[in-house]
């Protein structure tokens, strides 16, 4: 099986990488020092994290041991009160200095929907009330074109975009967008949306691919815990594998990219050991059936028992469209 993706810019992304978000100071140096330990090439990072200078300590220790900028993948995002034409630059030069690199490998915009512009991540009004803005995504992705041309970024690409949303950039851009990166695993499978990418070349990562069970939600109501899931424990023992193994080798069998979040070198170790078996293509099926169209990721509050998205009204939200 390949063990990289390769992306329309003509850059070749390792379909394996560490998620860092949620990793404390304090965890996420150790976690990224073993992960290139243990043969990790992609670090999947964003400003909103706010860690990336962490990040960097330890791929600058990493760099002055002998790693080459090269041998490593770095993923980073712009967050939502950056979209702004003349945010861009800036801030994925922030993420440069940051993570102690002088480009990245790819430059994703983390969201559709923009925030009022400044220093606040969840800028609020006094009602505590998010502050949006509308900013037209084909200016936004004009200055992430312009990251390519001045040699800041290798590739670009977008976040949690629905289909229409892509579609707009793909009408009218000069650089194709050559990843999208979402929520995907065994009980949100987006068949549809990654039909959608990979027909147009747009090579897909997944995100929360464990089902994200320390999202800082977890707990304030009844969620399915999806690496607890029966039939991928049972798939586990089947093929002397853990449930995290099956579920990102269920992934990485559909060309999708994964990047499950550790800082336990346990597990970092044993996320990036995917390769050296295959899931049946009826074990496959079996895995497909599993799909209950559950997203662990949205802002979403409970009305009359009724689970709602928080704010759909924002501007370009983009979890209304079917995919
Ligand atoms: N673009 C976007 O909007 C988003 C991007 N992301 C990216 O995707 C990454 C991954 O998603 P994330 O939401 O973090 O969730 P994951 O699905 O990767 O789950 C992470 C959790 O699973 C635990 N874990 C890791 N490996 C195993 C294993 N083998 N067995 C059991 N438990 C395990 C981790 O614990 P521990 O660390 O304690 O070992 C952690 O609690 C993020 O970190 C981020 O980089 C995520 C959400 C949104
Ligand atoms: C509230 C709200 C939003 C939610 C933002 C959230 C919940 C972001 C979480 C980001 C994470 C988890 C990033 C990890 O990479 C939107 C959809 C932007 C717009 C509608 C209102």
């Amino acid at each position: 099986m390949a063990k990289t993706l390769k992306l329309l810019s003509g850059e070749v992304m390792p379909i394996v990488g560490l998620g860092t978000w949620k990793s404390k100071p304090g965890e996420v140096e150790n976690a990224v020092k073993t992960a290139i330990d243990n043969n990790y090439k992609l670090i999947d990072c964003a400003y909103a994290y706010g860690n990336e200078e962490e990040v960097g300590r330890a791929l600058k220790e990493k760099f002055q041991s002998g790693l080459k900028r090269q041998e490593v993948f770095i993923t980073s995002k712009l967050w939502n009160t950056r979209h702004h034409k003349e945010d861009v630059i800036p801030s994925l030069k922030e993420s440069l200095t940051n993570l102690n690199v002088d480009y990245l490998d790819l430059f994703l915009i983390h969201w559709p929907t923009a925030f009022k512009q400044g220093r606040e991540n969840f800028p609020k009004d006094d009602e505590g009330n998010l502050i949006y803005d509308k900013v037209c995504h084909l200016e936004t992705w004009k200055q992430m074109e312009e990251c390519v041309k001045l040699g800041l970024t290798k590739s670009i690409g977008v976040s949690n975009f629905n289909s229409k949303q892509i579609q707009n950039i793909l009408d009218n851009c000069s650089i194709k967008p050559a990843n999208l990166q979402i929520e995907i695993h065994a009980y949100f499978g987006q068949k549809k949306l990654v039909d959608f990418c990979h027909k147009n070349g747009i090579t897909v990562t997944a995100y929360s691919p464990l089902g994200s069970p320390d999202r800082p939600w977890a707990g304030t109501r009844e969620e399915p815990i999806l690496l607890k899931d029966p039939v991928i424990e049972k798939l586990g023992q089947k093929y002397s594998k853990t449930p995290g193994q099956i579920l990102l080798k269920w992934l990485a069998q559909r060309n999708i990219a994964v990047i499950p979040k550790s800082v336990t070198p346990s597990r970092i170790q044993q996320n990036l050991n995917i390769f050296d078996f295959t899931i049946s293509d009826e074990d496959v099926k079996i895995i497909d059936s599993i799909d209950k169209n559950y997203r662990y990721i949205a802002p979403v509050v409970e009305v009359n028992g009724k689970i709602e998205f928080r704010d759909g009204k924002a501007p370009d939200f983009p979890f209304y469209e079917e995919f």
